[in-house]
């Protein structure tokens, strides 16, 4: 492997990073890039190893030896420091992230999103390493034109709209709206970490994904995760197509959001990693503004490209509205629009997505058929009868 060099010239040297939730979607991504293309080693932390399996096994792979898994749960695991002091880097991605989980079990929610963390950063603050912490476009919750009146031609000017890491407000609903559990411990974690780089001088990088997608992303109900469970849009849509049932819109499908293709954010992410001087002390929006579609646009279009990719043909009624009540319980609420600034992270890393939509669907629902189509024609086999 020819020497890596960062965005100064410079030769990277070859470091240890300890990846926690390294078993999850971003973290399987992040795991391949590093294998394939740096020398880096990394110690895989994770309760669940399915996602990188193909990483860790056969002991023929290239990468022998350079990424080793740990299964611990970061909760009660007294490896958890020493892991972090045998590492030059740690990157935090563990978390429960999934929006039915927020009403329905914020506890669980707060808990794994701020006092679970707690400890990562104070082990890298005490030991002098450095830290990414993954946090959410989230923490940014509605747009200040979300409460201007439904004509006002302000909602039309970006300023009102346009979410930027130092200078946007933080809005959420009530607390009666459980909903923004996730989003106000992710915000509590991400306070605590830049207060820590104030006052202990902790070297930390703050990402703020803005829907990243991609293969692996969640499960599919039935199939690999239980039936009953309900993961994000990419999935809940995959799901409805693969089983041809209609994709259920919540409250209209109208609120909107900007999908970014997980190997192009994967690339803004390996950028912060080999170039602390750029990335340490900074909060970056990592999205595509591009790709902006209300939910409703997004499952026209995914149904078009699964047509393509599977050879079948649409349903006549290839949606059906449902309230969110209904969909998510009590206590939800919803962002309604997610436009990233890109100003920070172009000038620090020089850093743009580059796939569309349709492509980064494409690819996907590509996957998607050829992973579990098979399986879920077997699930719905009814057995006969004796
Ligand atoms: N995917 C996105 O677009 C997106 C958007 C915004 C924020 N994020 C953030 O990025 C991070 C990763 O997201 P993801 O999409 O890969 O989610 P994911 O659920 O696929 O991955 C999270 C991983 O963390 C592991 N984990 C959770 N709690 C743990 C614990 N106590 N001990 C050990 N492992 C634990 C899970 O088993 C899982 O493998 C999360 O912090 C999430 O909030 C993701
Ligand atoms: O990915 C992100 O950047 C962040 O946003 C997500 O939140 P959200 O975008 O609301 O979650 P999705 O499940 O992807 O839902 C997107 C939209 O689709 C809608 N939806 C979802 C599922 C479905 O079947 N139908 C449907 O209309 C939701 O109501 C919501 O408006 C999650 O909170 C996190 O993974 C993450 O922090």
């Amino acid at each position: 492997m020819t020497t890596r060099i960062d965005l100064d010239g410079r030769p990277i040297k070859p470091m240890t990073i300890c990846m926690i939730g390294a078993g999850g979607f971003i973290g399987s991504h992040l795991c391949e890039k590093l294998m394939a293309e740096t020398p880096h080693k990394v110690l895989a932390l994770d309760v669940y190893s399915d996602k990188i399996k193909h990483l860790l096994e056969p002991d023929s792979l290239p990468w022998v030896g350079r990424i080793v898994f740990h299964r611990l749960n970061i909760k009660h695991d007294s490896r958890l420091e020493g892991l972090i002091k045998m590492a030059d880097l740690t990157i935090n991605l563990a978390a429960i992230c999934t929006p039915a989980d927020y009403n329905t079990r914020p506890l669980d929610t707060i808990y794994s999103n701020f006092i679970d963390a707690l400890p990562v950063v104070k082990y890298c603050s005490d030991n002098n390493k450095r830290l990414i912490h993954f946090s959410t476009c989230e923490v940014y919750g509605k747009t200040i034109g979300s409460f201007l009146p439904k004509d006002s031609p302000l909602r039309k000017d970006p300023a009102y709209y346009v979410l930027k890491e130092d200078t946007s407000p933080c809005i959420f609903g009530s607390i009666q709206k459980q909903r923004w559990s996730y989003a106000c411990a992710k915000q509590l974690i991400e306070r605590l970490i830049y207060a820590e780089g104030a006052e202990n001088g902790l070297d930390f990088t703050i990402v703020r994904p803005f829907n990243w997608i991609g293969p692996r992303m969640d499960f599919i109900p039935g199939i690999d995760g239980p039936i009953e469970g309900v993961p994000r849009v990419l999935a809940c849509f995959s799901n409805n197509l693969l089983r041809r049932e209609p994709l259920k819109l919540v409250d209209g499908g109208e609120s909107q959001r900007t999908f970014v293709y997980i190997k192009d954010a994967i690339e803004a992410v390996l950028l912060m990693i080999e170039n602390p001087d750029r990335a340490n002390g900074h909060i970056f929006n990592v999205g595509n503004p591009n790709n902006e579609v209300t939910v409703r646009q997004l499952a026209e279009m995914m149904t078009k490209v699964y047509a393509k990719v599977s050879g079948e043909p649409s349903l006549e009624s290839p949606t059906i509205d449902v309230s969110s009540k209904e969909f998510y319980g009590e206590g939800y609420d919803d962002s309604d629009k997610r436009i990233p600034d890109m100003t920070i992270i172009n000038r620090q890393l020089g850093w743009n997505p580059k796939t569309s939509l349709w492509d980064l669907l494409e690819s996907t629902l590509t996957y998607q058929h050829r992973t579990y189509a098979e399986a879920i024609k077997k699930s719905m086999v009814k057995p006969i009868a004796s």
